[in-house]
C-alpha cells in the first residue's frame, strides 16, 4: 500500500490486515524511528554523510500485530515521540539518504519474509515488494488529506496542514528513485469521496479477485503439468 500522507494508508492497511488475518508493517514509522534516534544523538541532518555514517547503529524493532503495532529503538518504545512535529519536519531529509533506505528496505524485506503481511509506505510496490500479490496506490485530494490530518492534530488548521503536507510531498518526491511514484501493476484508488470502510472493502475485493485469478492460473499450470506427464508416458 503506497500513497502520500493522509491518503489513508495506515488505517486501510490495518483494516485489511485485520480482515484477512495478516500481519501489518508501517514502514514510515521505521523512517520516523531512525529520525528520532538521529535527532537524539545530535547528528547534523543537513549533512547526508553524517546521517549515512551513523544509520547502522540504532536497533529498530517493529511489532506487526495490526491491532497493536509497536515500534522500539534500542528497546525504547518510541510510538509517541516519532509522531512529534520535530520528527515530522526532519524525516524527509533522513529518508532521502540512500544508506538509510538500503538498511531499512533490508529490514522491511526481512520482516515481510515470504508474505502474509500488508506493508504500507511510499516505495513498497516499486522497491520493497515488487512481487506483491496486490499493489494499491491510495490517493485523495490535497484538501481531503489535510482535513483528515488536521482532525487528528489538536489546534491545527486545514490550510496549515495542507501547506506542510505539500512541502513534505515535494521533498519526498524529488529523489532519484521517486518514492511517491506508482508501481507497475498497482491499482490507483482515489479515496477522496469514500469512507474508510468503503476503501477497505474495495481493497478486499481486489485481493479476492487477484487470489481467484492466481488460483485459476495455478490450476491451469497443474492441469498442463498433468497433461505434460501424460504426453511423456
Ligand atoms: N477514506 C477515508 N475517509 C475519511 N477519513 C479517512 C479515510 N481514510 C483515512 N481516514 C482518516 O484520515 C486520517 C489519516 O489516515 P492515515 O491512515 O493515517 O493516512 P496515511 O497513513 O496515508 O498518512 C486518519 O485519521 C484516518 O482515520
Ligand atoms: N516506505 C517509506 C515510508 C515513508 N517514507 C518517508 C516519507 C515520509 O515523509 C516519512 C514518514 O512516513 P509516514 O508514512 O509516517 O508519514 P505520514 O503518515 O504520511 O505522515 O517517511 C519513505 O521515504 N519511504
Amino acid at each position: 500500500m503506497d500513497g502520500p500522507s493522509g491518503s489513508g494508508k495506515s488505517s486501510v492497511s490495518r483494516g485489511v490486515a485485520r480482515a484477512l488475518g495478516l500481519r501489518y508493517l508501517d514502514t514510515g514509522a521505521m523512517y520516523r524511528a531512525m529520525t528520532w534516534w538521529m535527532l537524539r544523538q545530535g547528528v547534523d541532518l543537513a549533512d547526508p554523510a553524517a546521517v549515512a555514517a551513523r544509520c547502522g547503529e540504532p536497533r529498530i524493532e517493529s511489532g506487526t500485530d495490526p491491532d497493536a503495532p509497536t515500534i522500539h529503538v534500542d528497546g525504547v518504545d518510541v510510538a509517541g515521540p516519532i509522531r512529534e512535529a520535530a520528527v515530522t519536519a526532519a524525516v524527509s531529509a533522513v529518508a532521502a539518504v540512500p544508506e538509510v533506505r538500503v538498511r531499512l528496505v533490508a529490514l522491511q524485506r526481512e520482516i515481510a519474509g515470504t508474505g502474509d503481511i500488508v506493508l504500507e509506505g511510499r516505495d513498497i510496490g516499486t522497491v520493497v515488494c515488487p512481487d506483491a500479490t496486490v499493489k494499491v496506490y491510495l490517493t485523495a485530494s490535497a484538501e481531503a488529506r489535510a482535513r483528515r490530518r488536521s482532525a487528528e492534530v489538536a489546534g491545527s488548521t486545514v490550510a496549515a496542514q495542507q501547506e506542510a503536507m505539500a512541502r513534505r510531498d515535494a521533498l519526498d518526491s524529488t529523489r532519484k528513485t521517486d518514492p511517491l511514484s506508482m508501481a507497475a501493476g498497482a491499482v490507483e484508488l482515489d479515496t477522496t469521496a469514500l469512507s474508510l470502510d468503503e476503501v477497505i472493502a474495495e481493497v478486499l475485493r481486489l485481493v479476492a479477485e487477484r487470489r481467484s485469478s492466481e488460483g485459476e492460473s495455478e490450476a491451469n499450470e497443474l492441469r498442463s503439468g498433468r497433461d505434460h506427464v501424460r504426453e511423456r508416458t
